[in-house]
């Protein structure tokens, strides 16, 4: 398993992440447990910030919360400097509960509905990134209510195809987000929008997709977008439009066959891109913003689990099981996402047989990793899998009533739990039972 990072093997054989023995971890926290290691986030954050510093564009780097969102993590992205990308009422409540700067904050989506437009607007957000008509019409009309003119970029969707998975694929004309180009749509909106009321439109945006390792798929958007932008500013007239937001999607490592480029490689094709485009079109350099997630927490989390029970079938297949799987990472079966692990207890002792890494749920398909090469794995081992910390936490669930686990987060040798542990009494807390279900326990009692 890569070591990113903090994290390395100690004097004990055991994984240390932030200066923290894992070992140490588990038996304060129990598993399965996240674990962030946060100096990680910080550099990669600021990563960004230095990228772009040394373009000489305008810029804003907004972290895209849904990739793990927490009081904790918002209060981070605060701290840096960055701004935050928030989809649903759920992640913009959790932001503001953390005294996130409303103005620093805009919304995404594809449905919002009449309750987080009216929430978005009552916090003063940043900018709304209006996907389709519907919203438009809808946004423009809660803000004349309510005697406001909200900012607003569009979503376009530029028809630009990148490889990876096709449900992590955002940009190609066939897809459920944003005004695609070729229909006219997005032509219709830009001009649609410079007459509907309550609302100034400010930016353009497209996001193409998750997980790229090139740079061709966002120069392709930007260029397609900024003609836009530039029809949009010569002949519609839209005089505030400033900010081209080109989205997330920035690649990781998740295992040796992983490529991706480095942070400063991303951002030094886009702002070639965006400059070269824009002065073609004789057009002032607008303000760039990015809304990384995958690339700022994806490589710095990892999952700690208990190894229970093993299987062998001889010749086949040897099974071993852990006390977690798909219901805190369902990406495997998802997306047939690859991990790696290593056994956190025994982490110099060398690879000496391939087995399969199955989670608890009642669910075939609830393999978290095929083929892992380890040290013979025994009940009680703690198996570290890397590169968690994106869409793990934020895509959990409680299928068969697995309560999820806790996030700590590490650094210079000190956790502190971001997420408590959820307990089998949350589990049924919110659970209400009619009266008359309770008849038969009444008159036992
Ligand atoms: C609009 C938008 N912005 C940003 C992101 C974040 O993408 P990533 O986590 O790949 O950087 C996504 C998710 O793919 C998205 O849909
Ligand atoms: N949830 C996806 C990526 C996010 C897509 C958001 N548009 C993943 O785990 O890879």
């Amino acid at each position: 398993m890569y070591l990113h990072g903090t994290s390395r093997v100690n004097e004990h054989g055991h994984l240390e992440i932030g200066g923290v023995d894992t070992t140490e971890l588990t038996s304060k926290f129990g598993t399965p447990l996240y674990v962030f290691d946060e100096q990680l986030m910080r550099e990669t954050m600021r990563a960004y910030k230095s990228a772009w510093d040394a373009t000489g564009l305008r810029y804003e780097v907004a972290y895209a919360s849904k990739a793990f969102c927490t009081l904790a993590m918002c209060r981070i992205v605060a701290e840096e400097g960055l701004a935050l990308d928030v989809v649903s009422g759920g992640e913009l409540h959790t932001a503001l509960k953390a005294n996130f700067p409303s103005e620093r904050i805009h919304f995404h989506g594809n449905n919002k509905t009449p309750d987080e437009i009216e929430q978005a607007l009552n916090a003063g957000i940043g900018a709304f990134v209006v996907d389709n008509f519907h919203e438009l019409a809808l946004l423009g009309a809660l803000a004349v209510e309510k005697g406001v003119v909200a900012d607003i970029l569009l979503r376009l969707s530029p028809g630009v195809e990148v490889h990876t998975h096709e449900y992590i694929s955002t940009g190609q004309e066939d897809s459920k987000f944003g005004f695609d180009l070729q229909s006219g749509a997005a032509q219709q909106a830009i001009q649609l929008s410079l007459q509907t009321k309550g609302v100034r439109l400010v930016g353009l945006h497209s996001h193409i997709g998750s997980q790229i390792f090139e740079t061709e798929g966002f120069k392709h958007a930007i260029d397609i977008v900024g003609n836009l932008f530039a029809q949009a500013v010569k002949e519609w007239g839209a005089k505030d439009l400033s900010v081209l937001n080109v989205g997330g999607g920035f690649g990781i490592r998740y295992t040796e066959g992983d490529t991706p480029l480095q942070v400063q490689q991303y951002i030094e094709a886009i702002a070639e891109g965006v400059k070269a485009t824009f002065d073609s079109l004789g057009l002032a350099h607008p303000e760039v913003v990015i809304e990384p997630g995958r690339s700022i927490v994806g490589n710095a989390g990892t999952t700690l689990y208990t190894v229970g029970s093993s299987k062998n079938i001889p010749g086949v297949r040897k099974y071993v099981s852990v006390n977690g799987g798909m219901s805190d990472n369902p990406r495997p079966a998802l997306y047939q996402a690859v991990y790696e692990a290593m056994l956190a207890n025994r982490a110099t002792e060398e690879p000496t047989e391939v087995v399969s890494i199955a989670g608890k749920a009642c669910e075939s398909g609830d393999m978290l990793i095929w083929d892992a090469k380890l040290p013979e794995v025994q009940a009680g081992d703690i198996l570290a899998v890397s590169c968690t910390g994106a869409y793990n936490y934020s895509m959990a669930s409680n299928y068969n009533r697995i309560a999820r686990p806790a996030v700590v987060f590490v650094q210079n040798g000190v956790a502190d739990v971001v997420v408590k542990r959820e307990s089998f009494d949350d589990l049924v807390s919110l659970d209400v039972v009619p009266a008359r279900l309770m008849d038969g326990v009444l008159s036992q009692s």
